[in-house]
Order: structure tokens, then C-alpha cells, then sequence
């Protein structure tokens, strides 16, 4: 098969990639793979030092620390909680709790627990666990019967392609959404649930592979730093190089970087990065008892070694170029079925005239030997390895042409 949706977004290199192989031949990596430690009490003695030559060798700008989770669900749950204890202590001045937070913190009740916030947008998704679910807005069948956090969800703009054509409507747009953003903050403050953090894909992908304009972004980092709101970036589906550059929102050109950058797929390994100030003040706060694996953290590293010496960012851009441009090419051949192509690097996306056709697309296109994915209600989203080649891409587009006249 020719898989272009790679497990979700999971695979990074590919399959059977023999720099992977070789790890798992290797004798000395055998006591990792079998004896996975306690991370957060008993780490590997060189454990901090093996981090250097991986995940913080691709620490996004401003961001020098890192926790490494299991999952993106996991990863956004823990940095949501990282979030709350950095915003009580900013309120308290310190970390030292009162006799009655103890207390009450003990029967789910304030001030112990206190009502605080997480700003998230409609259409976007952050995982399935309690906190990332209330700021998930994709699919009902995702959410319901589960109980939700009062946390506000703000309007994501709804861009008109293409977007030379309608860019002053887009503007508009854009404008209008971040206005209810502020909106929103002074809206729960006032309500007694401070939004003490945002959070925010760089392309909502489960919503639809949602875009929006870098400065969009830039003004949205801006209004988390007016209202002393952490901003966390959720990198766990744009992140790893499939946009043309190691992680997406490098795309926005950040003066001020964000505070979190959350992590998953393709990186092997879940996790966040964050700023010094988010560190909890003692041990056991941001807990569980594996908290990564470095198992995994090994073939991070080796994977960040093949993306460097096959120079895969730059084959990723020359790719995407071949994918983007044929997708337009078969919009414009197949306007009654194909609109809105979009992408960024090999992260794209084209819109089907609806969910029903959209699913048998996808179908025909497996059974002539590609793997799709869909997302949103009607959208196809492309979701190839880094090694996925020109010539692949070509392929692609000859088969899903096939597939497509044969609709
Ligand atoms: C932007 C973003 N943030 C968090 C998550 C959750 O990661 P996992 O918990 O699935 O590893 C994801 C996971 N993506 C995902 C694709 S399908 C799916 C599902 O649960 O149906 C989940 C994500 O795309």
C-alpha cells in the first residue's frame, strides 16, 4: 500500500526504516526495551544527558525544558495542570498553600481547587481524557455522555478560499474571532474562572484542517500575554517536519515564543516543552509512573539523525509542492467533487462535496492501493511520512485521479 495518512500522523520515517532496525539489533539498547524504568523517581543515570541529543535538540525557540509523556491526550492533560499550578502560584505570590486550600483541595472543593480556565477554539481537538475533551470541539460522538469543564470555546475563523481572493474578508474574519477572545477572557474572569491558559493548534486537523493566518497567531500570543494567560501551543499532529519546518508554529515567526509546545505522533514520544517558570515548585505535582520511555526516546534520536543527514525538511517543501500543486490540478479537473486544496509542506488537505462522498472516496482510493484519511466532516487530509518523495506524491495523484473518474 501507499500510505499517505501513516497511522494517524504517527510514522515519521517510514516503515522498517533500517536506521530503526539497527537500534532494535543493537545488544546494549536491549536492557532499555525490556527494563522500561519509574522516570519520575528513578531515572536512567545517563537519562537527562541521552535528552540533549534529542528532544532538546529540536526545543522550539525560548522553550528549554521538556517532560516527556506517553501520548498527546496524556501530554495535553499534564500541561493543562502545569498551567493551573504556575497561575495559583502567580495569584498566591508563592507555592505554599493555606491550611484550608489543603483541605478542601482533598474534596474537589475551592480554594483548593480553584475555578480556573482553559480557552480552546470550536473545531478544535486536544485529545480524549477529561480536561483535553472540554477543550475538544470536533465530533459529538467524541463528547458525549462524558462531563465537561465550564471552560470557554472561542470562534476559529472560517477562511474563504482561495485566499487571494477573499483576503480582506478573511481579515475580517480573523478580526472578528480574536474580538471574542477578549470577549471571552473578561467574560469568565467576571464569571470567577479566570482563563489562566489557551491553547491552540497551529492547523486544526481533527477539525477539518483548519487554517488561519500566521498573524492571527501572532495577535492571539499577544492577547494571552494582555491577560497574563499561558499559551500553549498543541503540537501533536503539525509537529515533526511535515510542514516544511521541525515544528509548524516556527511558520508564525513568534517575537514572543509561547510559554508550552505539546508533543506526540511523530516524535515517538509524548511530552511538553515549556518555560522555566512553568516547572512545578516540588516533585510528584505533574506525576504518573512511567513519564515517558526511553525506549522510545532512542529511536527520537535516531529519527532526528536521518532527518538531518537526509535533509528531509527540504524534501518535505519539494514534495509538498508536487502534492499541493497536483491537488489543485484535480480541483480544477473535478469541480463538482474537489475544493478548498490546502497545505502547508506535505500537510494537506483538499474538501469532498460531502461526507458521504468523501467516505467512499477514501474506500475506492484503499481498495487501488492508497491509505487516506479523512477529517472534519468532509475534508481528506494527507498525512505522508518525511520520506515520502516526489515521485510518491506523483503516484498518489495518478491513483487518486484514477479514483476520482471513477466516481
Ligand atoms: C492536535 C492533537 N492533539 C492531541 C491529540 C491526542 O493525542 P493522542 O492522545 O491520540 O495521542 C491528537 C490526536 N489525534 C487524533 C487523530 S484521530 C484521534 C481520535 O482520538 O479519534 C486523535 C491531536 O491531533
Amino acid at each position: 500500500m501507499l500510505d499517505v495518512y501513516t497511522q494517524i500522523a504517527s510514522i515519521p520515517i517510514g516503515y522498517n526504516h533500517p536506521a530503526l532496525m539497527k537500534i532494535m539489533m543493537n545488544p546494549h539498547n536491549l536492557s532499555s526495551f525490556v527494563n522500561r524504568p519509574a522516570l519520575g523517581m528513578l531515572p536512567p543515570r545517563m537519562f537527562p544527558e541521552k535528552l540533549l541529543d534529542g528532544l532538546i535538540s529540536v526545543a522550539p525557540k525560548g522553550l528549554k525544558r521538556v517532560q516527556t509523556m506517553a501520548c498527546g491526550s496524556c501530554s495535553n492533560e499534564n500541561a493543562y495542570k502545569a498551567i493551573f499550578i504556575w497561575y495559583r502560584t502567580k495569584q498566591r505570590g508563592h507555592s505554599n498553600p493555606t491550611p484550608e486550600e489543603s483541605a478542601t483541595s482533598v474534596i474537589n472543593q475551592a480554594p483548593g481547587c480553584p475555578d480556573l480556565s482553559i480557552l480552546s477554539f470550536m473545531g478544535g481537538f486536544h485529545g480524549r481524557t477529561l480536561g483535553c475533551l472540554s477543550t475538544t470541539h470536533t465530533k459529538a460522538i467524541q463528547k458525549l455522555d462524558v462531563p465537561s469543564f465550564d471552560w470557554p470555546a472561542a470562534p476559529f475563523p472560517k477562511l474563504r478560499y482561495p485566499l487571494a481572493q477573499y483576503e480582506r474578508e478573511n481579515a475580517q474574519e480573523e478580526k472578528r474571532c480574536l474580538e471574542e477572545v477578549e470577549d471571552l477572557i473578561v467574560k469568565w474572569e467576571k464569571k470567577g474562572k479566570p482563563v489562566a491558559g489557551i491553547v491552540i493548534e497551529p492547523i486544526q486537523a481533527e477539525g477539518g484542517d483548519n487554517y488561519a493566518s500566521f498573524d492571527f497567531f501572532r495577535k492571539l500570543r499577544a492577547i494571552a500575554k494582555k491577560h497574563g494567560s499561558a499559551f500553549l501551543v498543541d503540537e501533536v499532529q503539525t509537529g515533526g517536519g511535515s510542514t516544511g519546518l521541525f515544528w509548524a508554529h516556527q511558520h508564525w515567526g513568534l517575537d514572543d515564543p509561547a510559554d508550552m509546545v505539546t508533543f506526540s505522533k511523530k516524535l515517538l514520544i509524548g511530552g511538553y516543552f515549556y518555560k522555566d517558570e512553568f516547572e512545578p515548585d516540588k516533585p510528584m505535582r505533574i506525576f504518573n509512573t512511567w513519564m515517558g520511555d526511553p525506549a522510545k526516546n532512542m529511536f527520537l534520536t535516531e529519527v532526528l539523525k536521518v532527518i538531518r543527514e537526509e535533509n528531509l525538511l527540504e524534501q518535505v517543501k519539494r514534495t509538498g509542492h508536487v502534492m499541493l500543486n497536483g491537488l489543485y490540478e484535480l480541483q480544477a479537473r473535478y469541480p463538482h467533487l474537489l475544493s478548498k486544496a490546502r497545505g502547508l509542506g506535505t500537510f494537506c488537505a483538499i474538501d469532498v462535496k460531502d461526507e458521504d462522498t468523501r467516505n467512499k472516496l477514501i474506500l475506492k482510493a484503499r481498495n487501488k492501493g492508497v491509505v487516506l484519511g479523512g477529517c472534519g466532516n468532509q475534508s481528506i487530509r494527507f498525512r505522508p511520512a518525511l520520506v515520502f518523495k516526489e515521485h510518491h506524491a506523483q503516484l498518489f495523484l495518478n491513483i487518486f485521479n484514477d479514483a476520482l473518474a471513477d466516481m
